[in-house]
C-alpha cells in the first residue's frame, strides 16, 4: 500500500479556529506556598513578564477563583484551507504542541471555537492510537479495524508497515517492550500508510536513527503530497522551509506572525538571534 491516496471525502479539508484560548490548571487554592512564590511579590499575573522566553503565561484563573493556570493558547483565530502546508514555530512552551493536539481532537475545546473538516491523522505522540499491551502486528489489525479495511487492504497495510518499520521479531511482541525509537518506527509507519486529508505532525519523528530519518522523510513526502493540509511543528527551520508554504509563529500562546514561509522565518530568526 503506497502512502499516497487521501481518504476520499466529498468536501475539501478545512480548519478554522475562532478566538481559541486553552489553559491548564496547575494547582488548587490549598497549595499556598506555590501561589505565594509565583504571585506574592509581583501581585499581578506573570503574563506581564518579558514575552518570548519560555512557556505559556502562568496566571491566576479568571474562571475559577484560587486556581493557578498555565495559559497555553490565547485568543488564537486562524483558517487553514486545502493545499496549505503550515509550519508552527515558537520558543519552548509557546503552545505549538497544544495547538496540534487541539486540531487532532486530543484536547477538547469549546464548540464553535474549533472546526476541522476532513480525515485527520496525527503524528504527535509516539504511542498515540496504539495499545501498548498488544503486539505491533495486532496494533496494525486494530487500526485496520478502525478504518474498516477489507481483508486485501489489511494484508497490504500489514506488509507495508512491516516492511517500513523493520522491527523483525519485535513485530510479534507487545509494544510496551519497544524502545521509544522502535515505537516511533511503528507509529510513523502506521500513521503514514494511508494519507489522510489532514496530517498533523510534531517533530518527534526526527528522533529515529539517521537511516530511519531518511526513510521517514521519503515516505512523508508521499503522504504530504496526498494530504490536503499539513500542519507541522519543528524547531528545524530547514525542514519548515522545505515543507511549508505558510508559517504561524506562536509566542506565549498567541499568534505573533502568520504569513508566507520566507517572511515569517526571516522575522523569527532575527528575533531568536537577538535573544541569545
Ligand atoms: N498537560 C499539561 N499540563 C499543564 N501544562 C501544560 C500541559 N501541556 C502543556 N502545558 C504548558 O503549556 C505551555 C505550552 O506547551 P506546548 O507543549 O504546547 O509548547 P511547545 O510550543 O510545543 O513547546 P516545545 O517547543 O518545548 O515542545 C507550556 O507552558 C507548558 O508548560
Amino acid at each position: 500500500m503506497r502512502p499516497s491516496s487521501a481518504v476520499s471525502s466529498a468536501e475539501p479539508a478545512f480548519i478554522r479556529l475562532n478566538h481559541l484560548t486553552l489553559s491548564f490548571p496547575i494547582f488548587h487554592g490549598g497549595a499556598r506556598s506555590l501561589k505565594k512564590s509565583l504571585f506574592g511579590k509581583v501581585k499581578r499575573p506573570l503574563a506581564t513578564r518579558k514575552a518570548g522566553l519560555t512557556g505559556g503565561d502562568v496566571r491566576m484563573s479568571e474562571d475559577t477563583p484560587g486556581v493557578v493556570e498555565v495559559r497555553a493558547l490565547h485568543d488564537v483565530s486562524l483558517t487553514i484551507r486545502a493545499g496549505e502546508r503550515v509550519g508552527l514555530v515558537g520558543h519552548n512552551g509557546a503552545g505549538k504542541s497544544t495547538l496540534l493536539r487541539v486540531l487532532g481532537g486530543i484536547y477538547l475545546a469549546k464548540p464553535g471555537m474549533v472546526m476541522v473538516r476532513g480525515s485527520v491523522e496525527t503524528l504527535i505522540d509516539t504511542n498515540s492510537g496504539m495499545n501498548p499491551a498488544l503486539t505491533g502486528r495486532e496494533n496494525i489489525y486494530l487500526q485496520a479495524q478502525h478504518k474498516a479495511l477489507r481483508s486485501a487492504q489489511l494484508k497490504a497495510l500489514e506488509h507495508d508497515v512491516e516492511t517500513f518499520a523493520e522491527l523483525g521479531d519485535f513485530m510479534d511482541l507487545p509494544v510496551k517492550l519497544y524502545s521509544s525509537g522502535m515505537a516511533i518506527r511503528l507509529g510513523f509507519g502506521l500513521a503514514t500508510a494511508i494519507a489522510p486529508q489532514i496530517l498533523l505532525m510534531d517533530e518527534w519523528f526526527m528522533a529515529g536513527d539517521a537511516r530511519f530519518q531518511d526513510k521517514a522523510l521519503t515516505r512523508l513526502a508521499g503522504v504530504v503530497n496526498g494530504a490536503d493540509i499539513l500542519v507541522i511543528t519543528s524547531h528545524s527551520l530547514s525542514i519548515l522551509e522545505e515543507w511549508c508554504t505558510r508559517i504561524i509563529w506562536l509566542e506565549a500562546g498567541s499568534v505573533r506572525m502568520d504569513g508566507p514561509t520566507q517572511d515569517v522565518l526571516k522575522a523569527y530568526s532575527e528575533t531568536m538571534n537577538t535573544h541569545v
